[in-house]
């Protein structure tokens, strides 16, 4: 299967920003599915300007609840109406500054299944659980309470504290916890576990990626501060192992 490299730009970028980094997208030959997850005002614009392109436009949360009264908060159909084909759930900036529990953002990942998107689940432990042990551990919580029965979707690995920071973990303590959580999901989902893409986030760039995403059951990246970059991102790309 192919890998996903997905961009996420956070709270980053403007409607100017938009053409030029489509344009560059666009024109690149691709071994790999592309996925850029703007903020939600640019979702509608990527998606225009990618049309027809195979590269996927993704929201970066959505409400667990078709619509209501949730201010500041986006439905999921909302997202899909916008041209978006996927949503990051659970990233652990929204866990953190939002409070986001396990059983809400199975609630989101049960949410966007339902309008059509493709959720990402993202999952990872702190600094401090990894110290003390538990890395693995929290993880496998983590999944056997944010997946939604016959989830479908893409999970995301991200240690908290390499997002952002230049900081990753050892080749060895990612293959170990990929390997954890494929052996989680086939657990939890049987059969359909054992295809789901399995991406690493915190700190991908170019220079570190192709042995990154060489590692078994590393099905991609979710990259941030280097997917601001459009020709950054596409190195990322460029790195992932072929077939
Ligand atoms: O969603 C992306 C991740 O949080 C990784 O961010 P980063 O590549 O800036 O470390």
């Amino acid at each position: 299967m192919r890998q996903l490299i997905a961009g996420n730009w956070k709270m980053n970028g403007r409607l100017a920003d938009v053409a030029g980094y489509a344009q560059a997208v666009r024109a690149a030959t691709l071994h790999t599915r592309l996925l850029i997850c703007p903020p939600f005002t640019l979702i509608d614009r990527f998606a225009t300007a990618l049309a027809g392109s195979g590269i996927t436009v993704g929201g970066q949360d959505c409400h667990a609840n078709p619509h209501g009264a949730h201010t500041g908060d986006i439905s999921a159909s909302a997202l899909a109406e916008a041209g978006a084909s996927y949503v990051i759930v659970g990233h652990s900036e929204r866990r953190l500054d939002h409070g986001e529990t396990n059983a809400i953002v199975a609630g989101k990942a049960v949410a966007a299944t339902a309008a059509g998107l493709t959720p990402i689940v993202c999952v990872g432990e702190t600094e401090e659980q990894r110290d003390a042990g538990e890395a693995e551990n929290v993880v496998r919580q983590q999944l056997a309470h944010s997946l939604p029965a016959g989830f479908a979707g893409v999970v995301a690995y991200e240690p908290v504290w390499a997002i952002g920071t230049g900081r990753t973990p050892t080749e060895d303590d990612v293959a170990a916890m990929h390997a954890a959580i494929r052996a989680a999901l086939v657990e939890k989902l049987g059969e359909t576990g054992k295809g789901l893409l399995i991406l690493y986030g915190g700190s991908v760039k170019p220079s570190n990626a192709a042995s990154l995403l060489a590692l078994p059951e590393v099905g991609g990246a979710l990259v941030g501060g280097a997917s601001l970059k459009a020709e950054d991102l596409l190195a990322i790309a460029g790195a992932a192992p072929r077939g």
